[in-house]
C-alpha cells in the first residue's frame, strides 16, 4: 500500500476513536485545569511526547503549566493538578507520581485506554480511549492495523488539542495572543 492509503486508514481509525470521548468528563477535565494553580503533566514514551505538547500550549495560554521530571519543575501540592497520559494506565513511574500527587491532596486527570488501572483507581477524572493496548489487559474495541499503542499516542495528542479549543473558549483566547508567549530563543 502507498502512504495515501495507509493515511485513509489512519484517519478512519481516528473517526473511529475520537468521537466516542465522553462529553461530560472532558468538560469535568477542563475544570480542573482552569482551577488548578498549577498543572503538571506526565507520560512515558510516546505518551510523553504527547502530553509535552499540551504542556506547550497551555504555556502559551498563560496556564503555569509543568512537566514532570523536568530540572525546573516545582513541587506539587494541593492547589495543582497532574495530568498523566498513559495507555495502560499503570507504567510504574507514572504510577508513583498519582501516588505523590494524591498524598499532597492534588487532583489527578488521567487520559488512558483502562480506566480500572491502577492510575484510574486514583483519578478525578478519568478520559478513557478506545484502542489497542500493548501493555494492559484492557485492548479497547477499536482495532488498528497500527503497531502497539500508535492509535491512541495519535488519540490522545488530537484529543488534548480539542482541549486546548475548549480552554480558548473559556478563556476567550486568540491564537495571536498565545502566539505572542511562543519562545523567542529558538
Ligand atoms: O511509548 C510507548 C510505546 O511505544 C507503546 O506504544 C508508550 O507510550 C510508553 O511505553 C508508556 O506506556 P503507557 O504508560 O502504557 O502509555
Amino acid at each position: 500500500m502507498n502512504n495515501k492509503e495507509y493515511a485513509k486508514i489512519i484517519l478512519s481509525e481516528l473517526n473511529q476513536t475520537l468521537p466516542t470521548i465522553d462529553i461530560e468528563k472532558s468538560n469535568q477535565f477542563v475544570d480542573l485545569l482552569l482551577n488548578a494553580k498549577e498543572i503538571f503533566c506526565a507520560g512515558a514514551g510516546r505518551s510523553g511526547f504527547a502530553v509535552r505538547g499540551f504542556a506547550m500550549r497551555m504555556m502559551h495560554m498563560g496556564l503555569n503549566s509543568y512537566v514532570v521530571g523536568e530540572t525546573c519543575t516545582p513541587n506539587i501540592d494541593e492547589t495543582g493538578l497532574l495530568v498523566v497520559c498513559s495507555g495502560s494506565g499503570s507504567t510504574k513511574s507514572l504510577v508513583n507520581h498519582a501516588q505523590k500527587a494524591k498524598e499532597v491532596g492534588a487532583k489527578v486527570a488521567l487520559i488512558t485506554i483502562d480506566p480500572e488501572s491502577p492510575i484510574a483507581k486514583m483519578a478525578d477524572v478519568v478520559i478513557e480511549i478506545s484502542a489497542p493496548s500493548p501493555k494492559s489487559a484492557k485492548a479497547g474495541e477499536i482495532k488498528s492495523i497500527q503497531p502497539m499503542g500508535s492509535l491512541f499516542e495519535q488519540s490522545e495528542a488530537l484529543y488534548m488539542d480539542t482541549l486546548i479549543l475548549m480552554l480558548m473558549e473559556r478563556k476567550h483566547m486568540d491564537s495571536d495572543t498565545m502566539f505572542g508567549r511562543h519562545a523567542n530563543m529558538e
